[in-house]
């Protein structure tokens, strides 16, 4: 049995295709960790299973290094938007692809799909929508403690749930020590990803994140339109700005109702054939 994986990043988001198509293995969640893992494994901060065809749609399934599954991933869509293209599933350069949290459309913005336009859906701050316990309100600026250390933050989501929090200075560091303790927080009954905002001005702001399942990334494309979401929310940017991570730069636009459109590059890294040893390994678990 032959496995065989592409590699692709959206500003070093790498994420790993699947394609049930061309591969016949059942995927648990411990197959799912082990590919994921960067030292055992191929290594991606993620895995996307698809297309999975079926009534003139086109699904995929976006699954987290840990194994567990996502609504939603911005960098993931525009990723597998490049790879339907360059497998031949799709010749039109506007087309629909099918996701947890519902359908995206998809722009190409050049021949190659290196420069692709999502759009990612509404955005929500309703504690029921994130979810997030509590009373039902929209979460703005509240105190949370992170690590016994009060923190001001803004949830939302976008398909997926997400807690931003407005700091002067941020660093992967200070991601990484609250998106431990926030990741899994009790207020937060499907855990949540965790994004530190900077604003820089009134059209770029700089983010650092803390991925729910994943861990600390060098860019996220919800955590991008979270950011991005929160901060005009609070009066603090204009409607369309530059998003500024570890791993470059998206675009992210607010639409009058509420809708996301997002824009950036993606990258093909290349083919992994798996080994004998590593199938028959994966097949045992
Ligand atoms: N870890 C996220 C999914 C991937 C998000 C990120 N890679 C993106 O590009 O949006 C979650 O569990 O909600």
């Amino acid at each position: 049995m032959k496995i065989t994986l592409e590699k692709y990043h959206g500003l070093g988001n790498d994420y790993l295709i699947f394609d049930p198509n061309k591969n016949e293995l059942k995927l648990t969640k411990e197959a799912v960790r082990l590919i994921c893992n960067r030292n055992f494994g191929v290594g991606s901060d993620g895995l996307l299973v698809g297309p999975i065809l079926g009534e003139d749609k086109m699904t995929v399934k976006i699954l987290n290094p840990d194994g567990s599954e996502a609504e939603l991933s911005g960098n993931g869509v525009r990723i597998f938007g490049k790879y339907l293209k360059d497998a031949g599933y799709v010749q039109k350069n506007h087309f629909t692809v099918n996701t947890l949290s519902g359908e995206q459309q998809i722009h190409y913005l050049n021949e190659e799909g290196t420069r692709i336009k999502v759009s990612m859906g509404h955005l929500s701050f309703w504690s029921d929508e994130i979810p997030m316990t509590g009373p039902r309100r929209e979460v703005l600026n509240e105190t949370m403690m992170f690590g016994s250390i009060p923190y001001r933050v803004t949830c939302v989501s976008i398909g997926n749930p997400h807690c931003v929090i407005w700091l002067s200075d941020i660093s992967k560091d200070l991601a990484c020590r609250i998106g431990r303790h926030s990741e899994a927080a009790e207020c937060f009954p499907e855990k949540v990803n965790t994004e530190l905002l900077r604003v820089v001005d009134r059209t770029n702001i700089e983010i650092e994140i803390y991925e729910r399942g994943a861990g600390y990334t060098l860019a996220s494309g919800t955590s991008g339109c979270a950011a991005a979401g929160a901060a005009y929310k609070m009066g603090l940017t204009d409607p369309k700005m530059y998003v500024h991570m570890p791993g470059g730069v998206l675009e992210v636009e607010i639409e009058e109702d509420g809708s996301v459109l997002m824009t950036g590059d993606v990258g093909y890294v290349g083919k992994f054939t798996l080994s004998h040893e590593m199938v028959e390994q994966l097949r045992s678990l």
